[in-house]
């Protein structure tokens, strides 16, 4: 969680760098769709790796989704700690209970 909370603020940081020296900026540069469609790319590759990769491809892109995640995130104003909030919200709650109930 440290890791993560760091990464938040050094992506906060690099928002306003020059988009030739920081991969951050230049994502800001090229704008929301951009950034969503590269969190969708590396969803895609973090699913091809869990089926068929190798045990390390599959860390290597479970850090590139949460590094575009937190891209994303931070570009609609969306905090990791709002997203903990949530989580915290549905911890003790049955997910099926829950699902269930919803569709009732
Ligand atoms: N964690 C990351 C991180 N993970 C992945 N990437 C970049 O994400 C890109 C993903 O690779 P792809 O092959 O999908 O992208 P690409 O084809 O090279 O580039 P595009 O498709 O975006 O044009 C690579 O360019 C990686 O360098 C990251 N870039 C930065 N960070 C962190 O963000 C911090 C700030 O980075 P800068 O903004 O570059 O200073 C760094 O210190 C790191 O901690």
């Amino acid at each position: 969680m440290d890791m993560l909370n760091r990464l938040e603020e050094i992506i906060a940081e690099r928002r306003s760098a020059s988009p030739e020296t920081s991969y951050v900026a230049k994502l800001h540069e090229r704008g929301l769709p951009v950034m969503a469609r590269k969190l969708g790319e590396e969803a895609v590759e973090t699913v091809v790796a869990a089926l068929s990769g190798e045990r390390d491809e599959l860390i290597g892109e479970a850090a590139d989704i949460l590094f575009h995640l937190l891209v994303l995130l931070g570009a609609r104003d969306v905090t990791l700690s709002d997203v903990m909030s949530e989580l915290e919200r549905r911890e003790g709650t049955s997910g099926i209970v829950e699902k269930a109930s919803r569709s009732a």
